[in-house]
């Protein structure tokens, strides 16, 4: 049981923000593709500012799709409210919605150039203005020369800008992207996602994107919703969700973690590291996370647990180092420069306050 300090200002965040205007704002919604079968999204609600960019994350199979599916209006939900710029649109069709959408194999259209591509999301413009506007988004997305150049004619990363810009020339209030980046190799998958977030910052839109990818998610959002099991289990900016993860699952997804049980007394914890500060504070039986970059290796006794290294990866920037200490795993990060042995015996020194888990 965790007894909780009510006194202090809780770390856990899996509240709602709450903007004064949201540009959209979901309650309740729920999912079943099969009658009797269990909720694939369960009671999901959350809002998106205008101009933000929210992530969902999570593994495969835990309902991110449905739910970017319901919003655009491909699929119905079972239950729940969906109202955009204050308006209920559960009733109204995809086309009806002026949502735009990108998925991850582009959709091109193979037989138009480029400029045609963008300019086909434009059919309410004069004619006259399509070619024009449609170079002023291709310019944006950086491919302005390359107008007359057909989709099989560029790279995936080049694809997926074009994919972009022709969402935007549409100018929708709100963009979901599915796993857009998922086709391109990890060099360039890095580059575009850097790119299009300046793009969509660039032109002020409101974004949700879907991807499994933590390190992707906590690059390009403003805030991240982490689901699990078709609910939303934390909802935070990427630092609050990686450095003070509501439970076990958000801990472990968003990277490696120590979790570690104890027995608090407000504001520190007895663990198998030691005591250890924990945040918020506590009293009694405690389920703590310790982020590995933040227990030091040293060779210096100090008033804490020791272990032997049972394994090393080196990963260029970093090494990563598993421990064993009477049965227990820690894992540690150090830079790369300060070199451990396999076999070799140090003392774990915590340098941060451990979070306490809510489960
Ligand atoms: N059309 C469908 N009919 C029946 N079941 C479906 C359908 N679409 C999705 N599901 C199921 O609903 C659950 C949620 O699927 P969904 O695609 O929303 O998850 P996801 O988190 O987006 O996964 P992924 O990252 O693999 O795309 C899964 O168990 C999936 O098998």
């Amino acid at each position: 049981m965790i007894a909780l300090d009510l006194t202090s200002p809780s770390v856990f965040t899996t509240s709602v923000r709450r903007a004064a205007n949201p540009l959209l704002r979901i309650s309740g919604l729920c999912k079943r593709y099969r009658r009797n079968s269990s909720l694939v999204v369960d009671h999901v609600g959350f809002e998106l500012g205008n101009g933000e960019i929210l992530a969902l994350l999570g593994p495969s199979g835990c309902g991110k799709t449905t739910t970017l599916r319901m919003i655009a209006g491909f699929e119905q939900p079972e239950a729940g409210d969906i109202y955009l710029d204050g308006r209920r649109i559960n009733a109204l069709s995809p086309q009806q919605r002026h949502i735009g959408i990108v998925f991850q194999d582009y959709a091109l259209f193979p037989h138009m150039n480029l400029a045609q591509n963008v300019a086909f999301a434009m059919p309410h413009r004069p004619k006259a203005e399509r070619a024009a506007k449609a170079r002023e988004w291709l310019d944006l997305v950086g491919l302005a020369d390359l107008a007359s150049r057909m989709p099989d004619e560029l790279s995936g990363g080049q694809q997926q800008r074009v994919a972009l810009a022709r969402t935007l020339a549409a100018e929708p209030r709100l963009i979901l992207l599915d796993e857009p980046f998922s086709n391109l190799d990890a060099a360039l998958r890095e580059t575009t996602r850097k790119e299009v977030r300046q793009m969509l910052k660039a032109a002020g839109t409101s974004v949700i994107l879907v991807t499994h990818d933590q390190a992707e998610a906590l690059s390009f959002a403003d805030r991240i919703g982490v689901m699990h099991g078709g609910r939303l289990v934390q909802v935070g900016a990427p630092e609050q969700v990686y450095q003070q993860p509501a439970n076990a699952f958000v801990a472990e997804f968003l990277g490696h973690t120590n979790l570690l049980e104890g027995e608090a007394q407000g504001e520190i914890a007895q663990t198998a590291l030691g005591p250890i500060a924990i945040t918020p504070p506590a009293r009694g039986a405690v389920r703590v996370s310790l982020r590995p970059e933040h227990l030091t290796l040293s060779s210096v006794s100090c008033n804490c647990c020791s272990a032997t290294i049972v394994e090393r990866e080196f990963r260029g920037h970093d090494c990563f180092y598993l421990l064993e200490q009477q049965g227990q795993r820690f894992c540690a990060i150090t830079p790369s420069h300060i070199q451990w042995r396999i076999g070799e015996r140090v003392h774990l020194e915590p340098q941060r306050t451990a979070t306490v888990l809510q489960e």
